[in-house]
């Protein structure tokens, strides 16, 4: 008396990536993001307010918390990342530390000082390309007499591909067996979201003065979909006044270039017709203000 819907076999859980700064973390997470039907999403997890990346491999849900690189702001979202970072630790399924081969095994010790939860964790040595075969076997060793500590270990040179397919068959191995997570349904909506900011982001890159994009952040406020048309209310935040006056231009040509850049490539994407409803506002210290960065969703 099977019933057929549950009979097939999913995995789902979340995993933190840990590391310190430039181990590899963004690199990582693009690529996973790249090449696999994965999807980003801000708001999935409302309670918590993190970032959420999720990668399927095969049957199994992977998603990763809290990803940084999601985020490439600094400021007081760096403390943010950073206080979420360590939350994250104790609140997964499993851990993914990522080191480069050439980071010293003190860090490890370290981490394994800070990591006082019961979560499991695998090690992940980037960077392998930059050493020579017989640094990467002594490193190895290293660890080695940690191995008690860890799952797995797997050396990667990430933008060259090394290792990623283990590294997704070790974690998926780890997680649950569970249902999905969440909905491939909803997800789809949010990474639309994301992509069409980012669509807009780079026309803001692509049309005004170098400074302002990094103070500069696009939100999607709504997208009403129609049969042969989507309407899109974006806002371009700035912080100063000075900004908003060089977004929209003379006579508004700047906003008007920025707003066709970036309908051109939404509709090259939804083979839909598009019409984009840019705001420009002014949120002086948009980006150290925390009220208003949990406004828009980036903080607990
Ligand atoms: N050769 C090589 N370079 C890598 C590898 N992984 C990452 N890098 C490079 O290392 C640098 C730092 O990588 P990031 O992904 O920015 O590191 P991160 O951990 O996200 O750093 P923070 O954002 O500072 O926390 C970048 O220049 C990457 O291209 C690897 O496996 N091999």
């Amino acid at each position: 008396m099977a019933n057929h819907a549950s009979t097939k076999e999913t995995k789902a859980g979340f995993v933190s990536l840990i590391g310190r700064p430039n181990a590899g973390k963004s690199t990582l997470m693009n690529s996973l993001l790249g090449e696999n039907i994965a999807m980003v999403s801000q708001k999935a997890n409302a309670t918590r307010k993190r970032s959420n990346a999720i990668v399927m491999h095969n049957d199994t849900q992977i998603i990763f918390v809290d990803t940084p690189g999601l985020h490439e702001r600094e400021k007081v979202l760096n403390q943010f990342m950073l206080d979420e970072a360590l939350k994250a630790m104790g609140d997964c399924d499993l851990i993914v530390y990522l080191a480069p081969i050439t980071d010293s095994i003190e860090n490890y010790e370290k981490f394994l000082k800070l990591n006082n939860s019961k979560v499991k964790h695998i090690i992940v040595l980037s960077k392998i390309d930059q050493v020579s075969q017989d640094k990467l076997f002594k490193k190895i060793l290293q660890y080695n007499q940690f191995s008690d500590n860890f799952e797995a270990l797997i050396p990667m040179a990430i933008p060259k591909k090394i290792g990623h397919k283990d590294l997704l068959e070790t974690i998926s191995k780890m997680l649950p067996a569970s249902p999905f997570l969440f909905d491939p349904e909803d997800l789809t909506s949010e990474l639309v979201r994301d992509i069409y900011a980012g669509f807009i982001r780079e026309g803001v890159f692509q049309n005004v003065s170098d400074e302002i994009p990094y103070e500069s952040d696009v939100l999607i406020e709504k997208i009403y979909e129609e049969k042969n048309v989507d309407r899109i209310i974006a806002t371009i935040i700035v912080e100063k006044e000075s900004q908003k006056g060089i977004i929209i231009g003379r006579g508004g040509e700047g906003i008007k270039r920025i707003g066709k850049y970036s309908r051109e490539k939404i509709e090259m994407l939804s083979g839909k017709k598009a019409y984009l409803d840019l705001q420009v506002v002014v949120k002086k210290g948009w980006s150290k203000d925390k009220s208003y960065l949990q406004e828009i969703g980036y903080t607990s």
